[in-house]
């Protein structure tokens, strides 16, 4: 297949795109397929990839060609990357941001860093998943939007505290209708980009596995957020069609957390998942954040952490083969021993339970299960710190851990050899 489409920018040279549609992963009931085979990833989030793939100072292609080299020699062939982030008063949002104002200018060099990302993720056969949104904070997101088309403050829950209300109104975003024109307006001129480093159009660039409505995108809180169901369900179901439409060849995915993701009910995360344009599921995995782990008290609550985690993920495998679709466990993670966030610091508890996710994974590989990939939240890679609040500021370096969360709360560097050689065996043993 020889697709050619014309750039929209004064019709200068042509998109040129030679990938046959093999070249692009597709599904086929519960399993991926890639170049006629079935396609099983070990991968990693890197929410900061096109931050560091940006030219002069904002980036540090140095480092980030080092990492995508690093990555590639321990089996990690597949990245989660944020592709969407919106310039906000929040505290703690990364700066400065792809989506510039209410009016949808972008940030060229930005956008410019995602080129280049995604151009040499493609030499290095990488496939990327790519968000358009994010239902917290640490990018703007829904809530920024919210305070667009409101032209009410941000609702910071890093000043408040206060996350239920902070979840209700990011979730005011899936019904206000200026704030979807122009999350739809951004999707467009995102998958419709042409990249400036290779020439290859973004909707016909096969290293693009997925486009996903947004980062953990949830209903509202726990607590409240029922009454706001049917608005998801169908954001969900319309947003992924207008994404098909302009990406026919890609695969489109929500993002979601699973049960954890949709009111704690896994009834709606499967009903807002059984959309024809939904094309496979994912699911997140916090043993921590769900308060199932306490690093402080690790011994005493490990065993009982991993009967949880292994009960929801069998929950899931379940919800997918109902679905007859794939699925992803696209974030899990813990931090290193007794809560440190020093590199260098022990990861014995990380080990372990990385080391039974994987395990977890290929036996359900081996028995032609759903469990299709999985992806570390998160990939930590070189950064450094010398902050002693361990807290993110414009121009410190990019770690895994987003500018909300201690540099160094979850993230695997460079250095953290035992947890990488646990995922390369699991990626070599998944091939
Ligand atoms: O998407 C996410 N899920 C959990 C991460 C770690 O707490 C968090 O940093 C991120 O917002």
């Amino acid at each position: 297949l020889v697709v050619f489409s014309m750039s929209l920018a004064g019709c200068t040279a042509p998109a040129q795109q030679t990938d046959s549609l093999r070249d692009f992963v597709s599904v086929q009931g519960t399993t991926f397929v890639l170049n006629g085979e079935p396609y099983r990833f070990a991968g990693a989030n890197m929410w900061y990839g096109a931050y560091l793939g940006a030219p002069g100072e904002l980036g540090d292609r140095e480092r980030l060609l080092r990492e995508l080299d690093l990555l590639q020699s321990y089996g990690i062939n597949n990245l989660r990357v944020l592709a969407a982030s919106e310039s906000s008063e929040l505290m703690r949002a990364v700066r400065p941001a792809i989506v510039e104002n209410a009016e949808g200018d972008l940030n060229e060099s930005l956008l410019q860093g995602l080129d280049f990302l995604l151009a040499e993720m493609a030499k290095r056969d990488m496939k990327a998943v790519l968000y358009l949104n994010n239902f917290w904070q640490w990018s703007g997101g829904m809530s920024q939007y919210v305070a667009w088309f409101t032209g009410e403050p941000v609702f910071d829950p890093d000043v408040t505290g206060r996350w239920n209300p902070f979840m209700q109104n990011s979730a005011r975003f899936y019904r206000l209708p200026e704030a979807q024109a122009l999350y739809r307006q951004v999707i467009e001129s995102v998958l419709t980009r042409v990249n400036s480093v290779n020439g290859v159009a973004y909707n016909r660039d096969a290293t693009i596995m997925s486009w996903q409505l947004a980062n953990e995108p949830r209903p509202g809180s726990d607590a409240e957020g029922r009454p706001n169901y049917p608005h998801f369900e169908a954001w969900v179901h319309d947003t992924a069609g207008f994404i098909k439409a302009l990406a026919p060849h890609q695969l489109v995915s929500t993002g979601n957390e699973g049960a954890m993701g949709t009111l704690g009910d896994a009834a709606l995360f499967e009903r807002s998942h059984a959309s024809d344009n939904i094309d496979y599921l994912t699911f997140h995995m916090w043993i921590k954040n769900w308060s199932w782990f306490d690093v402080t008290r690790a011994e005493q609550t490990y065993e009982a952490a991993w009967e949880k985690a292994r009960a929801y993920m069998q929950t899931h495998m379940a919800i997918a083969d109902r679905l007859n679709k794939p699925i992803v466990l696209e974030e899990f993670g813990v931090e290193r021993d007794a809560g440190v966030f020093a590199r260098g610091s022990s990861t014995e508890y990380r080990d372990r339970f990385y080391g039974q996710v994987y395990d977890f994974i290929e036996h359900n590989a081996e028995a032609d299960g759903p469990f299709a990939g999985s992806n570390f939240w998160a990939w930590g890679g070189f950064g450094k710190t010398e902050r002693a609040d361990f807290m993110w500021q414009p121009g410190d370096d990019f770690f895994g851990d987003p500018p909300q969360e201690p540099q160094g709360l979850n993230s695997v560097f460079s250095d953290d050899t035992s947890t990488l050689e646990l995922i390369k065996a699991h990626a070599q043993r998944l091939q």
